[in-house]
């Protein structure tokens, strides 16, 4: 069931169809996983996806379902029909709605004799800092806040979980060799913070255990973006 590899996965945050295929034709196939996140998707829909995936590329779709547990169920499958390779749901939904999205699109898979999309859950947001994560009234640390979403989502057969690489190892420790850790957040030394808080560079964090790498702005607001995706690329592969 669990297809781990260690890969770099670039954010497609754009409403800019031409943009999208100037970029893909770019970098693939030395970028070949991509994602289709909020901006994308409610800008061009499923076809966005079928695109992406008949010109051979991965896709992960981050619309980071959060609802009740039929309606979070229904949409996950929706996104497994149409071919997604990963797709997210949003911890903070609880332990019942993301049971609902294992099994229904587990359900489905077997159903129709496919392949499930990795299912993944978003624990606390990369954006967060400890102001904002204080003022959302929390009582334990942000990192143990971290640690238990992500075991509620094993408890619910979650493949993994979106965390910063700086909780990577605490995760780790407490999910699993075989819990998929994605990570936003990256940024190489060179490249802007922007809306990031708990970042770390490409390098540090694969050395923390991060499994896929999410990687947007670094690369898609550089002046050369494939130079800078080769950098990335060359700071994982540790040359
Ligand atoms: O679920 C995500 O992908 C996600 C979760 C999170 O906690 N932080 C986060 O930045 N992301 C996404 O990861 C991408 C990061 O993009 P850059 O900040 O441009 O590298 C964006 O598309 C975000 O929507």
């Amino acid at each position: 069931m669990k297809r781990k590899e260690r890969k770099l996965i670039l954010a497609l945050d754009t409403g800019d169809r031409q943009r999208v295929n100037d970029l893909v034709k770019l970098l693939y196939p030395r970028v070949d996983y991509f994602k289709v996140g909020l901006e994308l998707f409610t800008s061009f829909g499923p076809e966005i996806v079928s695109q992406l995936k008949h010109q051979g590329c991965k896709v992960f779709v981050d619309l980071k379902l959060h609802d009740i547990p039929n309606t979070v169920g229904r949409a996950a499958v929706s996104l497994a029909k149409m071919g997604v390779d990963m797709l997210n749901i949003h911890l903070s939904g609880g332990i019942g709605m993301s049971r609902a999205a294992v099994e229904e699109v587990r359900h489905y898979a077997a159903e129709q004799g496919v392949a499930a999309p990795l299912i993944i859950g978003v624990t606390v947001l990369t954006s967060t800092g400890m102001t904002d994560y204080s003022s959302m009234g929390y009582t334990d640390t942000l990192e143990r806040r971290v640690v238990r979403l992500a075991q509620m989502g094993k408890e619910a057969g979650l493949d993994g979980v979106v965390a910063s690489p700086r909780e990577a190892q605490s995760i780790r420790a407490a999910c699993g060799p075989d819990f998929v850790l994605v990570t936003p957040g990256i940024r190489p030394l060179w490249a802007a913070k922007n809306d990031q808080q708990r970042i770390t560079t490409p390098k540090e964090a694969l050395d923390l255990g991060a499994d896929y790498l999410v990687v947007g702005r670094p690369i898609t607001a550089a002046q050369d973006p494939l130079s800078a995706a080769e950098k990335i690329l060359a700071e994982m592969e540790g040359e």
